[in-house]
């Protein structure tokens, strides 16, 4: 019964991330130019029958960028809502959020250059 009860709450917790997940897809700006940037790359990955290690590469910094991202909204969304006011504080975290979305970012960009060069080389 108790265990029945944990399945049930764990899919209600289910629900309540798809609900993030729609509404990040619907709202911020960021998320929805990452996500089809993302699939870009996987339409990409076929295109070019990229290795199976690339793909691990690939859906790797896809998933970091995007989490990150998100995160960043809903420390965004937080802080908007404790402070809308101007507020250095809140500025210096907003500034922190996107710094580590700048740092996947760039990391991100990193990987799929090395990924893609050799393939773009080899069609020119
Ligand atoms: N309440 C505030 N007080 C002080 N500075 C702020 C405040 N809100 C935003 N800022 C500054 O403006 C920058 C941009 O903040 P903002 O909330 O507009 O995010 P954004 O980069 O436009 O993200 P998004 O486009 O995803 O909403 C922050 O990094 C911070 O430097």
């Amino acid at each position: 019964m108790f265990r029945l009860k944990t399945i049930k709450e764990r899919l209600k917790s289910l629900v309540y991330a798809w609900r993030g997940l729609i509404y990040l897809l619907k709202n911020e700006d960021s998320f929805k130019f990452q996500s089809l940037f993302s699939i870009i790359f996987i339409i990409a990955g076929f295109y070019f029958e990229i290795k199976t290690s690339e793909w691990f590469a690939q859906l790797i910094v896809i998933t970091i960028v995007l989490s990150i991202e998100g995160l960043n909204s809903a420390i965004e969304q937080l802080a908007n809502y404790i402070q809308p006011d101007y507020d250095e504080n809140i500025g210096k975290v907003k500034d922190i959020a996107a710094g580590a979305v700048l740092v996947s970012g760039i990391f991100a960009l990193v990987v799929l250059l090395l990924i893609y060069i050799p393939y773009l080389l080899a069609i020119i």
